[in-house]
């Protein structure tokens, strides 16, 4: 039983939430709700969500201006005078606080070890306007392109997450972050709370863990443990079949292995409990040391306008939109929300961010869950191997990236839930072979995601171990740096990737080739690159489509990649960076893990090279040129043979275009596949394969562009293309099949 006397300390557990922005399969829920929690005398559940200044522009947020400046100057002043304030604060506490929602930016609050409150504080909800003061707040921004940390894509996602597991929780009884008072806070009147631990979503990015580490130390003087739980893959660390310093280099030796373990491999997900503990009250002293969001700020509606401004002021490289200036009256503010992007009808993604979305798209493609091996529907899943090459709509893939980066769907429940549905399909008898390929590969490509998660960790604890190894390879004094990057731990944003850890000595050699960029020179080509221009429509399509949207397919992501690192030979990291400016999904093993894995000689890909063959891709996936119609409107009227390749018109009909009159660069293999080609295997499929010929991916694209105005591409072959096709044609087949 909790404690009830009044003198006894409420033992309070608090949830710190970052990428896991979800009630279900929530193993913080169901710690803090089992036996054993009660048993220990928790009484109180206080789950926190801390908009993140280092990657979030707070700037232009009611009275976070304020509080940022006024934090500053605080943490000027000296310990001793700090902790007056705190004992004077703590004193303060004696007061009733008014219901509030938390949004905690900056630092972390000083949590005391006990306290009660009596009084209300609210936070200032007056906007900002002062724009001299605005400049006072950093940007954050990437560090090698300068781009925004967070586009407006994601950020947008992010705020609807966030206000959605409020309501999650508050369907439970409970609220994200808290509420004195009321019914909520009735509890624990008069009491004194102990804040036993924080529980937070284990990180493995070099920020992040930094921040945990801090956080440690901040909590440890108080007799507050910091629990990191790894809730983030879909199988847990404890079950793999080696310890992850042993985990596989190479993608296929991991997933066998992992799949040995069977039916153990997934666990159950955790349940939920039918009623939350209540919330503490919280000290009215918080506001000072945490930035406090109103009750009238928290929605998306109300609240993105404050976040998107900054960026909507200053368009990435490839963002469609023109500036919008930063309101500077209350008026200006007012009419401010109309002027806002509206989504992109052409978008793949059009989904909101937040469980609730989360959870019903789960029922959309692997159907609704009734109980244990019974499941209605999945017939998205039954054909997702053979779809998933797609490039419009949303129905191509599952799309459960962008849910499962912020955690607001689990990957484990995501995986767990493709086993049922298989259960269910062969409890009906309608496993056939071919169904049974399709709806597995979705678990396929789930082990993607937990091999890069998995491996980011192996080599972040190599990295550090080899460092004197790798100074010898590239000749450096003892004493200076860190090869790579100084500051950082992980060999996640290396340039030599995971191989300079691997083969210090052979990473060293071509290090220095990877090609400079200064985005600030307009022929640059990166520069180009991200601005859609490359002059390759197929690729220029897909660039457009992640600045207007956020979202890119998997089969585009690693055209686009490996003609930047491949063709081009443009240093990977500030098209990552890109990449996490802008996708919804962003993760920061999946996405620097996959760069890597397209670079050649960085990632821990076995193949030398990964170049793909860009208008072979284009002609076996884009059907009917459409993709290429719906990106780049430039191009809708020009002739099939040429869409693909408007650089071989004339060039009084390049001139009519509004589209750069050639590719950056252009493959060595691309000939034979043009469309105006006469010779032999051309056409989709190159040399044997044609249309997706026997290629595993082919899928729903196979055989989708067929008699282009007379030219060849059945496929046949002949001549010396007649076979396997060249190298870059042997990735490809691989790939597909990944
Ligand atoms: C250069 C590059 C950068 C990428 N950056 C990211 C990223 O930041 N975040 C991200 O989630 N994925 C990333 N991917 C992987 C993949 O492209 C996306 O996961 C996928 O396109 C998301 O769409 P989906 O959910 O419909 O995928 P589906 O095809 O439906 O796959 C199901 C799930 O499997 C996982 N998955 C599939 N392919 C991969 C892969 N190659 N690597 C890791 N996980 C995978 C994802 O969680 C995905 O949601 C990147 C790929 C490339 C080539």
């Amino acid at each position: 039983m909790p404690p009830s006397s009044k003198s006894q300390p409420q033992k309070v557990i608090i949830q710190l939430h970052y990428n896991d922005l979800r009630t279900h399969d929530s193993p913080v829920l169901s710690h803090v709700h089992s036996k054993q929690s009660s048993e220990e005398g928790i009484t109180h559940f206080l789950p926190i969500y801390v908009f993140d200044e280092r990657v979030v522009a707070l700037s232009c947020v009611p009275g976070y201006e304020e509080f940022a400046l006024r934090s500053t100057s605080t943490s000027a002043e000296g310990q001793a005078e700090k902790d007056e304030k705190r004992e004077k604060q703590e004193k303060q506490e004696k007061e009733e606080a008014r219901p509030t929602t938390i949004r905690g930016l900056g630092d972390l609050p000083r949590l005391p070890p006990s306290s009660s409150s009596t009084s209300s504080s609210p936070t200032s909800s007056s906007p900002s306007t002062s724009s001299s003061n605005l400049s006072k707040i950093p940007h954050p921004k990437t560090r090698l392109g300068s781009f925004h940390k967070t586009s407006r894509h994601r950020l947008k996602f992010l705020t609807e997450s966030v206000f959605d597991l409020r309501q999650s929780y508050r369907g439970m009884g409970g609220d994200l972050i808290n509420g004195g008072g009321g019914e909520q806070g009735g509890e624990g009147d008069g009491g004194r709370y102990e804040v036993t631990e924080v529980w937070m979503q284990k990180e493995v990015s070099t920020e992040e863990v930094h921040f945990q580490r801090r956080l440690r130390a901040i909590l440890e003087p108080y007799g507050t443990v910091l629990k990191l739980v790894d809730s983030k893959p879909m199988v847990a660390p404890e079950d793999l079949p080696f310890g992850i310093e042993d985990t596989p280099d190479l993608y296929t030796s991991y997933r066998k292995q992992v799949e040995g373990l069977g039916e153990e491999m997934i666990r159950p997900p955790s349940p939920l409990p039918d009623k939350l503990k209540p919330i503490p009250r919280l000290p009215s002293s918080l506001s000072k040391s945490m930035y406090l969001l109103p009750e009238n700020l928290c929605s998306t509606e109300v609240f993105l306008p404050y976040l998107l401004a900054p960026l909507l002021a200053q368009p990435d490289l490839g963002d469609p939109l023109a500036p919008i200036p930063i309101p500077t009256s209350d008026s200006e503010w007012d009419s401010y929300t109309s002027k806002l992007p509206k989504d992109d009808p052409r978008s793949a993604f059009p989904f909101v961010g937040g469980e609730t979305s989360a959870l019903a798209r789960l029922d959309d493609y692997l159907g609704k869950y009734l109980d244990e091996g019974k499941v209605l529907g999945g017939t998205k899943a039954m054909g997702y191997k053979d779809t998933r090459n797609g490039l419009l709509g949303e129905g191509f893939s599952t799309k459960f990236s962008a849910w499962l980066a912020n955690g607001s769907m689990s990957g484990r429940y995501a995986g767990w839930r493709v086993g049922q549905l298989m259960q269910s399909l062969a409890n009906e008898g309608k496993l056939s072979k071919h169904v049974e390929g399709n709806v597995y590969w979705i678990q396929f490509e789930l082990h993607w995601r937990d091999y890069f998660y998995y491996v980011s960790q192996k080599f972040s604890r190599m990295r550090s171990f080899n460092t004197e190894r790798l100074r010898k390879a590239r000749r450096m004094p003892p004493d200076s740096p860190a090869p790579g990057e100084a500051g950082t731990a992980s060999s996640l944003f290396n340039l030599g990737g995971f191989q300079e850890v691997l083969k210090p000595h052979e990473s060293a050699k071509t290090i220095d080739n990877w090609k400079p960029f200064d985005l600030s020179d307009p022929e640059d080509k990166a520069r180009l690159f991200f601005q859609g221009k490359t002059g390759v429509p197929f690729l220029d399509a897909a660039l457009k489509e992640i600045s207007a949207t956020g979202y890119m397919s998997n089969r585009m992501r690693q055209n686009v990649a490996s003609y930047f690192t491949v063709d081009l030979y443009i240093d990977w990291r500030v098209a990552a960076e890109w990449f996490e400016s802008l996708l919804v999904d962003h993760d920061v093993c999946s996405n620097s893990g996959n760069w890597q894995y397209q670079a050649s000689g960085v990632g821990l890909d076995a193949r030398a090279s990964r170049q793909f063959n860009q208008i072979k891709q284009a002609n076996q996936y884009d059907v009917g040129d459409n993709y290429v119609k719906t990106w780049v409107p430039a191009l809708r009227d020009v002739d099939e043979t040429f869409i693909q390749t408007p650089w071989l018109l004339s060039d009084q009909e390049k001139a009519k275009l509004d589209y750069p009159s050639k590719p950056l660069s252009e493959g060595p293999d691309w000939k034979r596949h043009y469309r105006t080609f006469n010779g032999h295997g051309g056409g989709n499929g190159g040399g044997g394969g044609g249309f997706g010929g026997k290629g595993r991916d082919g899928g729903g694209n196979r055989g989708g562009k067929r008699g282009r105005g007379g030219h060849h591409g059945h496929g046949s072959g002949g001549g010396k293309n007649k076979g396997k096709g060249g190298r870059a044609d042997r990735g490809n087949k691989q790939l597909a099949a990944e």
